[in-house]
Parts: C-alpha cells; structure tokens; sequence
C-alpha cells in the first residue's frame, strides 16, 4: 500500500474522531453521540478505512511484533490463554481468597455476602470452573470493527461495533440492555440485550479514546464489568506513542476507577505504541476496593474520579474552552497529539 493511501485512510479516521470530538464540545455527550449514530455513510466509511489501516498499513509498516501496533491483537490473545489456559486465574483466585481470608480476619467480621460481586453464591461456582477440556474462551469484542480475533479457535468471539460487518453485529455497548440471556434483532445482524454474567473475557482494543467524553468510557467499562462472569477479565489497549512515564497518573487512575467497579489490575505493559493492561473481575468486590484507599498524592487528585475515565486530550480540552478564541488553533493541535498516540501519524509510515 502506498504512503498516500496510508495517509488518505488515517485521515477518514481522523476526522471521523474529529468531528466527534467536536460536537460533544457543542452539543454535549448525548447529543453527539445520537448524530454520530445517525451518520451510517461516516460510520461505514470509518469502518472500511480502519479495517484496510489494521490489516494493511499496520501490518506491512510494524513487522516488528513487540513494537508495532499491529502486535496489540497478538497480545491479547497471549494474555487471554495464559490466564485461562496456563494457570492465571488459579493463580489470581487463590491471591484473591487469602486477602480476602486477611480482610476478614483483621475487620473480625464474617464473611458478608453483600460484599461479593453477586448475591447469588452460585457465582463463585461459575467463575471458579475450571478450562479443564479447553473449551473456548468466550469472549466480547467491542468495537471489533473487523473481528480480528474469531480465526483463533481458542476463541468464541461475540464481535459487536456501531455498524454490522461479515461476522460483526450492531451493538452499541454505551447503551446496551444488560438482562438475563442475549436477545437479537430479526435479521440476526444486530445485539438488543447483552447477558450478564456470561463472558470469560472482554475487549476494549483502541475503543475508550473513541468515545469522547470521560463518562462514557466510564459506562462501557461499568458494562463489561455487568456481562462479564466473577474472575473473568477486561483487556484494554490503548494508544499513546509516549514514554511509559508520561502518562503514568492517568494509567494510576483508570487502575482506581477500575478498583472501585470491581476489577483488580493483574497485567500493564507499555509497548511502543500502546498501553496493554488486563483487569480481572474480582470474585470479592472488597478485595478490588481495597486497592483504591491505597495511599494517593495530592498530586494525583485531579485525575481521580469514580465514574470518570480519563484520556490526556480531556485535559486539553479544558484549556480550549478556557481560550474559546484560539478555537482553529487548538482544534489543530489537539486533533494532531490525539493521533500521533496512534500510528496513524508520520511515524509509522517510515
Ligand atoms: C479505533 S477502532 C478499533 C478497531 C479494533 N478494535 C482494532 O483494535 O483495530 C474503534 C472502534 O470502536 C467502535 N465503537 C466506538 N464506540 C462504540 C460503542 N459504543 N459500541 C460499539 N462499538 C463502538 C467504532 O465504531 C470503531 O470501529
């Protein structure tokens, strides 16, 4: 592929998170989001160019596994297997259960069935079976776009983005129904109604910093916690071309967030592009919470929420509405940091 269509496809992406990005500071979350859901042409064209850049450019320009973007599919997959295939989670379910055992011990009280991630104790059975004949691992991936994951057998994929592609349905995970079982449309090509309780593993790959509003990614990860079983996993990649200490509060943060949901951090790597990081749905909801009363710096603070996710264009938006009259200026700078995170940027094309 050449370098031109490289940069014509990164741009289709670009402005389609630009425009989003846009409107949400004019309308405000809601409305933004049901003008974007309304642009099937946007979203079609978005999908296209995604799936050509990931399969194409992405491939051909990161060869090099550990390094390139390309490897975040790869990772995830690794990560998955070796929690449920290689021992991970027995390993995480036994931690689990001593801190919890400690917990108990220190607050003397017994152990209060309240405080577990569901009141039905049938729960820990669930969570805790094992992959003894090596049954697939279910798995949701939100914002699939091309559902790279289903050619490993190891998988059984539930592929869902905003528009339905071969093997992809239509799903909104903002505003999905979480009930009892999965209820589909009559065409079979889009998701109604989510289960609860029913996913081994969970994927946000490059999907929170499409949202662009901190509450939003909030409510998705909230939603996997809902349809994931107790001690099955959220994987997040996330784009960010930094250094790993550059944006080591906001990752500091996502971690309290996520404690307070329920999930316990068990993985972070940072590879040259991307911030991998593996939450595991705690069979104690405690035993998550815990970590959040954890000693935090005053510095800290202004990262912290418990129903917000933050990204760092959020705060660069704080100072474009504070300079209302540098508007084009900011635009420029904001949608050029936003992607040069990603290896949509010159970068990655040399
Ligand atoms: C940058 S692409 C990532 C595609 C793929 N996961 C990857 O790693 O290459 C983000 C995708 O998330 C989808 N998406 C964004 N918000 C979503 C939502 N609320 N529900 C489902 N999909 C969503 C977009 O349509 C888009 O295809």
């Amino acid at each position: 592929m050449t370098t031109e269509e490289h940069k014509r496809l990164a741009d289709i992406v670009k402005e389609t998170h630009a425009l989003l990005r846009a409107e949400y500071h004019q309308y405000g979350a809601e409305m933004a989001w049901k003008r974007h859901l309304a642009r099937n042409d946007v979203l079609q064209k978005y999908a296209i160019s995604m799936h050509k850049l990931a399969t194409k450019c992405w491939v051909d320009s990161n060869s090099d596994l550990r390094n390139g973007t390309f490897c975040r599919i790869e990772w995830i997959k690794t990560q998955c297997k070796e929690y449920f295939y290689n021992g991970g989670r027995e390993k995480y379910d036994k931690k689990e259960q001593e801190i919890n055992a400690k917990m108990t011990f220190f607050s003397a009280k017994s152990y209060d069935e309240s405080a577990t991630c569901e009141k039905d104790p049938s729960h820990i059975k669930n969570g805790l079976q094992n992959f003894v004949d090596e049954r697939k691992i279910s798995l949701l991936d939100v914002g699939s776009c091309y559902n790279p994951i289903s050619i490993d057998n190891a998988f059984d994929v539930t592929a869902i983005d905003l528009i339905p592609t071969v093997g992809v349905y239509r799903c909104d995970f903002l505003n999905i129904v979480i009930g009892k079982e999965k209820i589909l449309s009559r065409d079979m090509q889009e998701i109604y109604q989510l289960p609860t309780n029913f996913f081994d593993s969970v994927i946000f790959s490059l999907l929170l910093e499409y949202l662009p509003c901190p509450k939003q990614r909030y409510i998705c990860c909230r939603n996997a916690y809902d349809v994931l079983k107790s001690g099955g996993i959220l994987i997040i990649v996330s784009p960010d071309s930094k250094h790993v200490g550059s944006n080591a509060r906001l990752m500091k943060s996502w971690r309290y967030t996520l404690s307070k949901i329920g999930f316990m951090r068990i993985k972070y790597e940072k590879l040259r592009h991307i911030h991998c990081l593996v939450f595991r749905k705690c069979l104690y909801k405690d035993v998550a919470i815990r970590w959040s009363k954890l000693r935090f710096f005053e510095t800290d603070k202004k990262y912290l929420s418990e129903t917000k996710i933050f990204i760092p264009q959020d705060f660069q938006t704080i100072r474009f509405k504070e300079e209302r009259e540098k508007l084009n200026k900011y635009e420029e700078t904001d949608i050029a940091s936003a992607f040069s995170e990603l290896p949509f940027n010159n970068e990655a094309l040399t």
